[in-house]
């Protein structure tokens, strides 16, 4: 790759993860002709280049061929035969980058050629809108510039921190996954209005500006979620009275479970990968 620019960048499979890293990338600043994406399903294919205006190939062995920069974007149960692909095609130089829960760099670095570097990333899905949060990591082969070589083309997800791999399972079970508890408890909160006799659309506007308020005074102010819990529940008052109820029925418990589980299933999907 040249530096300074983001060079030419394939991706394989024009799924959720895949369009959203796409969308990403172009606003990044990869020019549009150098980004190619491999995605079997026609219609898929299809949707990946005329929402964004890519290239899309039909063989992964070709893409893997013309880019300084490969992503994997595909289900970890289709990586082994991606790699069987892409093997021989890749350039020495090339950095693979793998989205893949679970998988670990060794995995990749076992079945491509000697020191292809390789760097993982949990991305989320609100990286679609540029409000993602996202963690990297490097292989036994990736330096610290080609962790900044991706850092560059996530720039536009929105965060992205560097962890130790030994971090990726937890972060998967947070932030990778996180979006999915998030959303299920907006529903819930919702679908409480409905409950209590609110109509569903006023309902569901008010659950979910409640969520982005909540969450843009917390970054405005950097004070605790603890403190400003204290600062709804009025002494005697309804918001102590609910808080009581969330703790009786376990909601804390069930999302520090939900996260080991989903933790656990991380650990799983390497796993049954071997
Ligand atoms: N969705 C999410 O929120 C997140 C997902 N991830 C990771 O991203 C990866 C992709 O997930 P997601 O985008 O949700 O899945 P999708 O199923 O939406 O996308 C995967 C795409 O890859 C295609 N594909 C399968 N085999 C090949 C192949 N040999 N060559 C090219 N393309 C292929 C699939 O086609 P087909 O359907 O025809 O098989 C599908 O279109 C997973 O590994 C997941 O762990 C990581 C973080 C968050
Ligand atoms: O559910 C999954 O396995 C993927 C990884 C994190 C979010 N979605």
């Amino acid at each position: 790759m040249i530096s300074g620019t983001p060079g030419r960048v394939g991706v394989i499979g024009g799924g959720v993860m895949g369009q959203a890293l796409v969308g990403a990338m172009l606003e990044a600043g990869v020019d549009v002709d150098d980004l190619v994406v491999c995605e079997p399903a026609a219609a898929r294919a299809t949707e990946v280049s005329s929402r964004f205006g890519v290239r899309a190939a039909d063989s992964a062995r070709k893409v893997a061929s013309r880019c300084d920069v490969l992503v994997l974007a595909v289900k970890p149960a289709d990586l082994d035969q991606v790699l069987g692909e892409v093997r021989e095609a890749l350039d020495p130089g090339t950095v693979v980058v793998s989205v893949a829960a679970g998988v670990p760099c060794a995995f990749y670095e076992r079945r491509l050629a000697d020191a292809t570097p390789v760097v993982r990333v949990m991305p989320n899905t609100p990286a679609l809108v540029g409000q993602g949060a996202s963690a990297v990591c490097a292989g036994a082969h990736a330096t610290p510039e080609h962790l900044e070589q991706v850092r560059t083309l996530l720039a536009r997800t929105g965060l992205v921190l560097t962890v130790p791999e030994k971090h990726m399972d937890a972060v998967t079970a947070v932030s990778g996954s996180g979006p999915a508890y998030v959303f299920y408890l907006l529903d819930a909160l919702a679908e409480a209005g409905v409950l209590l006799g609110l109509p569903r659309d006023q309902a569901t506007q008010l659950a979910t500006a409640t969520f982005r308020g909540a969450v843009a005074l917390q970054e405005e102010t950097g004070e605790h979620p603890v403190v400003l819990r204290e600062r709804v529940s009025s002494p005697g008052g309804t918001t102590v009275a609910a808080v009581r109820q969330l703790d009786v029925h376990g909601v804390r418990a069930g999302v520090l479970a939900a996260a080991e589980a989903a933790r656990d299933r991380s650990r799983e999907l390497a796993a049954e990968q071997d």
